[in-house]
């Protein structure tokens, strides 16, 4: 057994989420917002832990990469405890959502606990944590990508603004292109305020069809912030290669 450090952190909201609703706007719109999670100060100590170079184990220049324009860090183990909580205490009920959908679509379930996550990431060889804080100057923005760091791929990921929209930064939308089966791409656009998270798909979802469930691939990215600095937590479940 893997023991995880001791979650200290405070997170209220996270006991108020009504998950059967949370689970149902995802499986309408494609990706789903929670009331705020973070509060203003836990939103500024995440913004401020990414000039502490001891806190991440690689930082990434996006513009050198094609990824887009800005920086993301991802977090070294022991992940702080802010994150170490958000991560561990979302896990269970996302885990719920994701099973459901690994039996819509035949897929191998989860682990009902982070931990059981953790050990079955180690065991595909995926040992590097992926939890990340991104920061986008003026012209800033993300190219749509998916986030698979190996074989092991837990389907949903959420992402937590640390800024205030259109006080501190205005542009940066975070958007989401569904990819449908010999049909046009649904685009479909986010506009998280202050400690919110989005709950969202890393590469696919289950659909209805009229056979069934079938997969839609799922992008996401960041459209061009215009002005100000725009910062977000990512929080990704399996572990990276
Ligand atoms: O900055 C954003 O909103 C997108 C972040 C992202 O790509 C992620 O959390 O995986
Ligand atoms: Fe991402």
């Amino acid at each position: 057994m893997t023991t995880s450090p001791t979650t200290t952190e405070e997170l209220p909201a996270l006991d108020r989420v009504d998950w059967d609703d949370l689970a149902a706007r995802l499986d309408r719109d494609g990706f789903a917002m929670t009331a705020p999670l973070l509060d203003p100060d836990q939103c500024r100590q995440m913004i401020d832990v990414f000039d502490d170079e001891d806190a991440f184990r690689s930082t990434i220049d996006m513009a050198r990469l094609s990824f887009g324009e800005g920086r993301y860090r991802y977090f070294a183990d022991p992940l702080p405890s802010l994150v170490q909580t958000v991560r561990t205490r979302l896990y269970p009920p996302l885990a719920q959502i994701a099973n459901r959908w690994a039996g819509l679509l035949g897929e191998d379930t989860f682990p009902e606990c982070h931990d059981g996550l953790v050990e079955a990431c180690a065991a595909a060889g995926q040992h590097k944590p992926t939890p990340l804080v991104l920061r986008y100057g003026p012209t800033g923005y993300n190219c749509l990508h998916q986030d698979v760091y190996g074989d092991l791929t837990f389907p949903l990921q959420v992402l937590v603004m640390l800024n205030t929209p259109d006080v501190d930064f205005t542009g940066g939308e975070s958007v989401f292109v569904e990819q449908r089966p010999r049909q046009q791409s649904r685009p479909m656009v986010a506009r998280p305020g202050l400690g919110q998270a989005v709950v969202f798909p890393v590469r696919h979802r289950p659909k209805q069809g009229s056979r069934g469930h079938h997969r839609v691939q799922m992008r996401h990215g960041v459209s061009a912030v215009h002005t100000g600095e725009r910062h977000v937590l990512g929080i990704i479940f399996h572990n990276a290669r």
